[in-house]
């Protein structure tokens, strides 16, 4: 078995109300994990932290044996949504995604268009993101995610906007990336979401709770 990321002690709090009290968590490599909890439990605190967006109050978070510190990178290789990603709205979806490739620079455009494909956005279009609907928002999200092949996919809400056939071949994909070796954390609201997961826990009075 091994572990990708580890949670230790960790304790966090807003202005003096916990959210999380010494929680420990080992995420394992090819799985994915489900996080539930009521709105404003803090699921996405915890991807937040996991990314070293905020910083536990007490305790460590480690990628692969190396601890996420206010001197830390982002962790390499990981693919985020959490809250909507800022797009240039006068740019098409295709365009979007070619600047953010411009960044680590190890995809090429054959690349974005097979990830906009297996999504369901047309490549092509010449549709720009301020015209987008919600919904293609959120396949743009996945796309920008999952398309440099990052290792670790941290999706909150992934499934959000998503018509019912859409929400169906998203939930075929994370489990084609899973059987990749990719490891996969993601929140629902959605209890045919949470069956795709190997393991779910839950936010339950600043503890995780396992519940599969
Ligand atoms: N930067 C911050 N400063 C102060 N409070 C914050 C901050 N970020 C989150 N919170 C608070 O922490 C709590 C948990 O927020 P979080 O967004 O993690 O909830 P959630 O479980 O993801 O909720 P939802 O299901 O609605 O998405 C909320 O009460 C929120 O107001």
């Amino acid at each position: 078995m091994s572990i990708i990321i580890s949670i230790n002690n960790v304790y966090k709090s807003f202005k003096g109300n916990p959210l999380f009290e010494n929680i420990n968590l080992d995420i394992e490599k090819g799985k994915i994990y489900g996080i539930v909890g009521p709105n404003g439990s803090g699921k996405s605190v915890l991807f937040k932290m996991i990314c070293g967006f905020i910083f536990p109050d007490k305790g460590t978070i480690s990628i692969q044996g190396s601890e996420i510190g206010k001197s830390k990178r982002f962790p390499e290789n990981f693919g985020v949504i959490i809250d909507r990603p800022g797009y240039i709205a006068n740019k098409t979806g295709f365009q979007n995604l070619k600047e953010l490739s411009l960044i680590r620079g190890i995809i090429d455009d054959k690349q974005i268009i097979e990830t906009m494909k297996i999504v369901g956005l047309n490549p092509y279009s010449n549709q720009k993101v301020k015209n987008f609907s919600l919904g293609m928002k959120q396949k743009l999200a996945i796309c920008q995610a999952i398309m440099e092949e990052q290792q670790v996919l941290i999706l909150d809400e992934p499934f959000n906007a998503l018509d019912m056939e859409s929400v169906k071949r998203i939930r075929n994909l994370l489990l084609r990336l899973k059987e990749e070796g990719r490891t996969i954390l993601l929140t629902s609201h959605n209890q045919e979401d949470i069956n795709i997961c190997d393991f779910v826990y839950r936010i339950n009075q600043c503890k995780l709770e396992q519940i599969k």
